[in-house]
């Protein structure tokens, strides 16, 4: 089945054919259709853009209120009502799916007309409260067959077809209801709604309905309370005739709550969100606003636009702090003089790629120690080493000493405190896990700096690469909706030789990982380097250390950044930190003096 809306479409893309077989003494000038008007003689009066997006639009200049769209055209053309057109429309466009049909539709039960109700115009008091003390217009009383009983109102509600659905009673002197039968799930007002109009308003309360008519919105509402959606079921086709919802709803949390759940059974794009001046339209009414303001009230009505659908137009200060902010990248920064453009941002993840042992959790340490200085909570989940393990490493790198005192240790470890947490599962971890503890760290602790070293000890099968994707998944998502940092540990395919730097096509597992990461770095050993310096000991001849570089840490990728610098490396042998020359000092993280002042 296919909605007014749906059938209008598909007739705008074939605009100039509908309009030669509605107005066969029609042409097409300058890129329009133009015939004499709806009556179809020649002339150009009438004309109907065939191109672009306002394709489907027309409008007679001898009769400006005669405009539309091209199911308007067919059903004045032809004379038939919008369903028609839409029938007779499929039926052209070859479309097999019939429109909905929601004239012919209304609930199963029809009741008989009590005894005893007059029109309201026959009863002063009724009529009085309603147009007096309620303000509704009497062309809405009568539109609505709003009748009386003993001196109380009288809310028929008719479906589509005329007949009488449920009628409720409301007392003109207190806040009460009743009605004739039990409750019936259907909406009151269908007398009101013309059958060729294709926007409404949907309220709360009959009284609503009969206000926003009042204003020159013809609206229905829900016989059986606003918080009840089995009305859904029953109008669900005769509702599809519209192209625009407007929801008036009350702002409380009972009609706040009900709300998502009509716009997403009926259709979020085609709802539409009032927001009045007063609680209510009947409450304008009463109050006195007048219909400019509501006209302005529809006029505004908002989208329900899915939380995560944003207007790019909204970004524009987060925008220019990125270009001239002092915010711009926050992030972790290289521990060495040049590189500084090698960003660790929060929101991203990064990869340290290389083969065993050529040092990638002494890197991951330190860059770790470099977060900590630059005021990062850090969360290490090391699967390789017991935490007392890395710690130690960690705590040589963090004195730049390879034999730190007892005190400096311990000074060190308090300077630790509110710094660095470790996750202690050795062997393979489960990923669920992982991602659990780094998420309760972050809400419980602040961190926003974490390091998992290394995906092979995640606890999937080596050649699980689907697995091991979806968790670099969720970790990228992890950093992003928590703005923070995650650097995960990885191997480098193996390969003949470990004489050249490997570049990020030799990451181990699919290259989906390389994809999805922010940075990855590529770190090299420099092998043949420290097998000169063993043959030259040998030998005796004399080696210079300043040549060639220890490692090389390569940054083979950066998503958010200019740089993609490599850094050449000497390996410090005490403190075992990499340094950016052979004679450089190693960094000392903690001194002893701040350490023991904490
Ligand atoms: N460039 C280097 N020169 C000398 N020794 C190094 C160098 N890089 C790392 N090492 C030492 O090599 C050993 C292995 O380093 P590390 O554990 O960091 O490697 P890894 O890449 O994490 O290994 P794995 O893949 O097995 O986890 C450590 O003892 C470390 O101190």
């Amino acid at each position: 089945m296919n909605t007014f809306r749906e059938i209008n479409a598909m007739l705008c893309r074939n605009a100039e054919s509908v309009c030669d077989h509605l107005l066969p003494n029609g042409r097409v000038e300058s890129g329009e259709f133009a015939v004499g008007s709806i009556h179809g003689e020649a002339g150009k009066s009438l004309r109907v853009t065939i191109r672009g997006d306002r394709a489907g639009l027309w409008i007679d200049h001898a009769n400006q209120d005669d405009r539309g769209d091209l199911l308007e055209l067919w059903s004045k053309v032809r004379g038939v009502s919008i369903r028609e057109a839409a029938d007779q429309a499929c039926t052209f466009l070859g479309v097999q799916s019939q429109p909905i049909d929601y004239g012919r539709k209304s609930n199963p039960v029809e009741i008989k007309r009590p005894a005893g109700i007059v029109s309201a115009q026959s009863s002063d008091q009724v009529m009085d409260w309603l147009t007096k003390e309620r303000r509704i217009s009497p062309e809405t009383i009568s539109k609505y067959r709003i009748a009386s009983k003993n001196g109380a109102v009288v809310l028929p509600s008719l479906g589509v077809d005329g007949s009488v659905q449920y009628i409720k009673y409301r007392s003109i002197t207190e806040k009460k209801y009743w009605s004739e039968r039990g409750a019936v799930a259907c909406l009151f007002g269908w007398q009101g709604v013309s059958t060729s109009a294709r926007e409404i308003v949907l309220c709360e309360g009959e009284m609503d309905a009969l206000a926003w008519d009042s204003y020159g919105y013809p609206a229905l509402s829900p016989t059986n309370g606003a918080n009840s959606l089995d009305w859904i079921e029953t109008e669900y086709d005769n509702l599809a005739r519209f192209d625009r919802i407007y929801l008036s709803w009350d702002m409380d949390d009972a009609g706040q709550s009900a709300l998502p759940k009509i716009v997403e059974r009926l259709g979020i794009e085609r709802c539409f969100r009032i927001d009045l001046p007063h609680k209510d339209a009947n409450e304008c009414l009463i109050q006195g606003v007048d219909t400019f303001a509501i006209d302005s009230a529809v006029n505004k009505a908002a989208t329900f636009d899915p939380v995560e659908l944003v207007s790019a137009a909204d970004y524009a200060d987060s925008v220019v702090e990125l270009f001239h902010g002092q915010s711009k990248d926050v992030g972790v920064t290289m521990p060495w003089r040049y590189g500084k453009g090698v960003i660790l941002r929060r929101g991203e993840i990064s990869l340290m790629a290389g083969i065993n042992g050529h040092g990638k959790s002494e890197m991951a340490g330190m860059l770790a120690l470099q977060a900590m200085e630059q005021g990062e909570r850090v969360l290490v989940a090391s699967m390789e080493f017991k935490p007392q393990k890395w710690i130690m490493r960690l705590t040589r790198q963090a004195s730049a000493l390879q034999l730190p005192s007892e005190d400096y240790i311990r000074a060190i470890h308090d300077w630790y405190q509110g710094r660095l947490w470790a996750f202690t599962a050795t062997g393979t971890a489960k990923a669920d896990r992982i991602i659990e503890v780094c998420q309760y760290a972050l809400k419980r602790y602040g961190v926003r700096y974490f390091v998992i070293d290394n995906l092979a000890k995640c606890g999937f099968a080596e050649d699980d690469y689907n697995s091991q994707k979806k968790f670099v998944d969720r970790l990228t998502d992890f950093a992003r909706d928590h703005d923070c940092h995650v650097q995960l540990c990885v191997h480098m395919r193996k390969s003949d030789t470990e004489d050249k730097v490997a570049g990020k096509f030799d990451v181990k597992g699919t290259g989906a990982l390389t994809d999805m990461a922010d940075t990855v770095f590529s770190l090299w050993r420099n092998k043949p380097k420290e097998e000169d310096r063993r043959l030259s000991s040998i030998s005796g001849e004399p080696f210079d250390e300043s040549e060639k570089p220890d490692a090389i840490l390569k940054c083979v990728k950066q998503r958010n950044g200019d740089e993609e610098p490599s850094f050449a490396l000497w390996f410090e042998k005490g403190s075992h930190q990499f340094i950016e020359s052979h004679n450089a000092k190693p960094h000392r993280y903690v001194q002893f003096m701040q350490a023991v002042a904490i």
